[in-house]
């Protein structure tokens, strides 16, 4: 049977180069290319099946993950494939696993604070999987708090071993990833104690579970931590609790780049920064942002394709209704969420250059951008998953009814991502990072200390406390200048009103605690002034194809110009514009909206996910919606039987109670 495209219509009328755009959304030839292969390998192997996700119970759920995880294994050492493949196959196959934390955590933490010895010991029994490792950093008492952790790492030098031992129910590691079920080994972050003193939270690596027959080895209560929020979702990982009942483990086992304890017990200090011991983290947040594009691109599709599809009011004549997409109000709330994702695609892609430049400076022992780096990610980490957290659950509103049903794919999207705002760190937690490190900036720059990188802007701070913006039309909001120059007024204005307000209490701590809510407010304006800043200069770099600058600059306005919109309040109170400039952002809001509404199919398109990936009936890519929903709803379990089980139970003495009643 032939084929409809539904979505013909609109592919027709778009005006730029969609395959030049998945090169750009990829960030190369050759990654889309890896991409495009990757996702088409996973949607054709049966294995890697996910719609009964959601119905799955449990325990059938977290099989499907260990026959998903060996079967990618097997692949990719069947298909030899790279590592930049085996994280695209990862990412197609869309289920959160032991495997990630693995990967993603005790293997970047073994290379980042071991030591040389260390790594040759243990990374190649990672990397061919011989063990399988998580990441146990979070215990029931104590998460965001790091340097409150209560588990005990203490140093035995009759037998040169450290004693693991979880000293209280609250010292009980509780939430590691892969730790429930999975791993034979654990990063353990734990209270370093030699010679009766604490010497602070360190790194260990503990074996767990028996090689042989994986049982919990002595001394160790071990388990998962239960069911999760939202069907299918985070489900499949085995988030889990641990407790160590006086584990000894040998004195090797201390990750000992950062601090050493020697055979005597002696405790020494190298000269790279404590915070090392937090690199992993680093690492990971600069993922996460990278991940928000996705999570957020996926929405959109979805929700940009079904908004086509989707037609309510307006019939003339008996003609077809509207498209609810060409409601302005829908296009008011879409079209921003559009131009995030591709905003935090590109400040992913510097972010990702700026983790690799602080690696290499700290391999050569320069630490001078690491404050810079922990503030980047910590802060980009924070601004991403929460607006990517909103915008999925936007995107299920956009949809209406249907988008409350599991087989559009919202709810479960919802569901697994925002736990990203609360994992590798509460995003307001993060946030107040950010705070001091810009408190800090402001406090020098009488000092003579130049700001660099990101806080350069600081530098002109005499300027931007007084510069008036120069918007006179609609159009000015066009220029990048105009809209570099107003975000940085912003962001330098509430930091400056921070210091000022926090000097005027008797202790910084005290003040800290006290503005903590303005703080987190000027954090978000610095970060997105970097959002901001990144998509400028991604502009300014040659981009080909036929009308892909174009539209990148337009979805670059959108997004810089809706941020005005909804924090209005900010750049108004601060002085930084007028009311009437406030206004002139919505006319050119929605004169870019009208500039984009014919390419916004090209413009998801670009994403280049397959129907597999997108697991989702409205975001379909024929965009044939309505026969699919109707085959989907006869697919569920309750409709097995036309007549459901119970019903002699429940439903028919009931109806004969009502009968009788009635006839009294
Ligand atoms: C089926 C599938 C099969 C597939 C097979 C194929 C597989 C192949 C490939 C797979 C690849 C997968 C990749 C996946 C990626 C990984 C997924 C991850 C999933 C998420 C799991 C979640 C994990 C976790 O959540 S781990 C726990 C995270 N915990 C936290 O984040 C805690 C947050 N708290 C903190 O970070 C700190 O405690 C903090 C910063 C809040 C406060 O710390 P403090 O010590 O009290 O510090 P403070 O006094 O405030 O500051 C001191 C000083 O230090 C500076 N600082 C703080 N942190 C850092 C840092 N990180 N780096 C640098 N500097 C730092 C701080 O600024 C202060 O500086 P000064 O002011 O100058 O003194
Ligand atoms: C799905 C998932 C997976 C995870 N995987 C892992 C893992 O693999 N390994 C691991 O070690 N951990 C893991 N974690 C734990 C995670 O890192 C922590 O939950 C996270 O760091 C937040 O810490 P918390 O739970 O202690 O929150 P809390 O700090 O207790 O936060 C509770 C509330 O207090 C607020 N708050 C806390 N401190 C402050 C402050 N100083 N100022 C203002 N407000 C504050 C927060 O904003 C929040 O609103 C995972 C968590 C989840 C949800």
């Amino acid at each position: 049977m032939e084929e409809i495209d539904h979505l013909g219509h609109e592919r027709s009328k778009i005006e730029f180069d969609v395959e030049a755009m998945k090169i750009v959304w990829a960030g190369s030839q050759r990654a889309l290319e890896v991409s495009d292969r990757i996702s088409r390998l996973v949607a054709s192997d049966p294995i890697f099946r996910k719609d009964d996700r959601t119905i799955l119970s449990r325990k059938e759920l977290f099989n499907t993950t260990l026959r998903k995880s060996a079967h990618a294994w097997k692949r990719i050492i069947e298909l030899r494939l790279t590592e930049e493949e085996a994280s695209r196959l990862r990412f197609y196959i869309d289920q959160p696993a032991f495997m990630d934390l693995h990967w993603g955590m005790f293997i970047p933490a073994i290379k980042g604070q071991g030591t040389e010895e260390q790594q040759k010991k243990w990374l190649p029994l990672a990397y061919k999987m011989q063990i399988i490792g998580c990441y146990a950093q979070t215990e029931l008492g104590h998460g965001s708090n790091v340097q409150g952790l209560e588990t005990t790492a203490t140093f035995d030098p009759k037998t040169d071993e450290f004693i693991l031992h979880s000293p209280t129910l609250t010292s009980s590691k509780w939430w590691p990833g892969g730790l429930g079920k999975a791993s034979t080994h654990a990063l353990i972050y734990s209270r370093l104690i030699t010679d009766g003193q604490d010497h602070g939270v360190h790194g260990f690596i503990v074996q767990l579970r028996s090689l042989d027959d994986h049982l919990p080895l002595p001394g160790i209560t071990i388990g998962d931590i239960g069911i999760k929020f939202g069907n299918g979702a985070y489900n499949s990982m085995d988030n889990g609790v641990l407790r160590f009942d006086h584990v000894r483990i040998p004195r090797d086992q201390m990750l000992m780049r950062v601090s050493q304890v020697t055979r005597e017990g002696k405790y020494l200090q190298s000269d790279v920064p404590r915070q090392l011991v937090y690199g992993t983290m680093v690492y990971v947040r600069q993922t996460i942002v990278s991940d928000a594009s996705c999570a957020l691109s996926r929405a959109v599709c979805i929700a940009t394709r079904y908004s086509a599809v989707r037609r309510q009011f307006g019939s003339q004549d008996g003609g077809p209704e509207t498209q609810v997409i060409d409601y302005k109000t829908q296009q008011n709330r879409l079209f921003p969420l559009l131009a995030s994702a591709y905003a935090y695609r590109f400040v992913g892609e510097w972010l990702k250059w700026l983790y690799t430049d602080v690696t290499q400076r700290l391999q050569a022992n320069d630490f001078s951008t690491l404050p810079e780096a922990h503030a980047c990610t910590a802060g980009l980490k924070s601004l991403t998953t929460s607006a990517t957290a909103d915008g999925i659950e936007e995107c299920r509103k956009l949809c209406g009814g249907h988008g409350y049903l599991c087989s559009s794919g919202l709810p479960e999207l919802f569901a697994v991502y925002i736990p990203a705002c609360t994992y590798e760190g509460d995003n307001i937690v993060l946030l107040l990072q950010v705070s001091r490190f810009l408190m800090k900036t402001v406090s020098q720059l009488g000092s003579g200390i130049k700001p660099v990188g990101t806080t350069a802007y600081m530098g002109q701070v005499e300027h931007l406390m007084q510069c008036h913006c120069d918007v006179q039309r609609a159009e000015d909001w066009l220029k990048p200048s105009v809209i570099l120059a107003a975000f940085q007024a912003r962001a330098a204005r509430m930091s400056v009103a921070c210091a000022q307000n926090l000097s005027k209490f008797s202790s910084q701590e005290e003040g800290f605690a006290e503005l903590s809510a303005d703080l987190v407010e000027a954090a978000v304006a610095h970060c997105q002034l970097i959002v901001v800043t990144k998509y400028i200069e991604k502009l300014q770099q040659a981009i080909p194809g036929k009308g892909v600058k174009e539209q990148l600059a337009a979805l670059c306005n959108i997004y810089a110009l809706s941020l005005i919109h909804k924090h209005q309040g900010d750049f108004l109170a601060n002085g930084c514009i007028t009311p009437k400039q406030a206004s002139l952002v919505n006319w050119q809001l929605r004169s870019l909206y009208a500039q984009v509404r014919p390419n916004v199919i090209g413009l998801v398109d670009a994403f280049n996910y397959t129907d597999h990936y997108l697991g989702s009936i409205l975001g379909r890519y024929d965009g044939n919606v309505y026969p699919k929903l109707y085959e989907e709803a006869w697919k569920d379990p309750l409709n097995d039987s036309v007549v459901p089980d119970g019903y002699h139970e429940f439903i028919r003495p009931m109806l004969k109670q009502q009968l009788r009643t009635a006839r009294l």
